[in-house]
């Protein structure tokens, strides 16, 4: 059993949790988060501030960023020294992913999410609870495709972009980097980087 390291101790790393005891290849070892100020061991798991990271051999360990923030996820990933490669890919039990589709690291795919042929998803994403990406999508790093949301076939998000709660994106269109989709919006047009939209259809949101 392999032991695994969450970073962040909110509601986003409390599904998470909820993954990790679903799953036998893995034991939470610990849970840091800048909000423990003292390290204390609960039921056999440990909780500390995130200093914690500094006092350890990372070649013993899995990771995971279990914050919800697409931005926050990449700084965090970005701030501490630990190679891509000891990031876990934590997929709930109940999801479906095709044979053929690619998960990257620190990614995690939340109970019945569905993921099918071809589609690549990259490292640090979060494929939140009954969410659809159809085939041959292309999901960028740091992207949050949120509950219920549905990525219809051939679709493109880049990195970063915040796919709101029960929103639809039509066949073959991209979405670029870190824009935000609002909930329930059906995306039909391509969305240009660092927008928001929202409605049905999707128009941007000016500042
Ligand atoms: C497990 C989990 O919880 S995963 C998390 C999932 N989270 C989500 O899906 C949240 C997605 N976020 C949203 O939908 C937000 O409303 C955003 C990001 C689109 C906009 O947020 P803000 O920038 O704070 O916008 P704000 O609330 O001030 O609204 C601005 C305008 O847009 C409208 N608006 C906001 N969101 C939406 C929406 N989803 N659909 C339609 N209109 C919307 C508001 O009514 C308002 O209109 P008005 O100016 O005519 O009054």
């Amino acid at each position: 059993m392999t032991k695994l390291i969450l970073i962040g101790a909110g509601g986003h790393s409390k599904v998470i949790q909820d993954i990790v005891a679903e799953d036998k290849d893995f034991a939470l070892y610990a849970i840091v988060d800048d909000a423990f100020d003292d390290m204390n061991e609960v039921d056999g798991i440990i909780y500390a501030n995130t200093s914690f990271l500094e006092g350890i051999s990372v070649k013993n360990y899995l990771f995971c960023v279990a914050i919800g923030n697409n931005n926050i996820r990449r700084n965090l990933y970005n701030k501490f020294n630990i190679p891509l490669e000891s990031y876990a890919t934590l997929v709930h039990p109940s999801a479906v992913i095709s044979k053929s589709a690619k998960i990257g690291h620190g990614t995690v795919v939340m109970p019945n999410g569905v993921v099918n042929a071809d589609t690549i998803i990259g490292n640090h994403c979060i494929v939140n609870t009954n969410s659809v990406i159809e085939h041959d999508n292309i999901i960028g790093d740091y992207v949050h495709i949120s509950p219920n949301a549905t990525l219809s076939g051939a679709v493109t998000v880049d990195e970063g972009t915040h796919v709101g709660a029960g929103s639809v994106v039509i066949p073959s269109k991209n979405i670029g980097s870190w824009s935000t989709v609002g909930a329930g919006s059906v995306v039909i047009n391509n969305i240009m980087e660092n927008v928001t939209v929202v409605g049905v259809p999707a128009k941007e949101l000016k500042p």
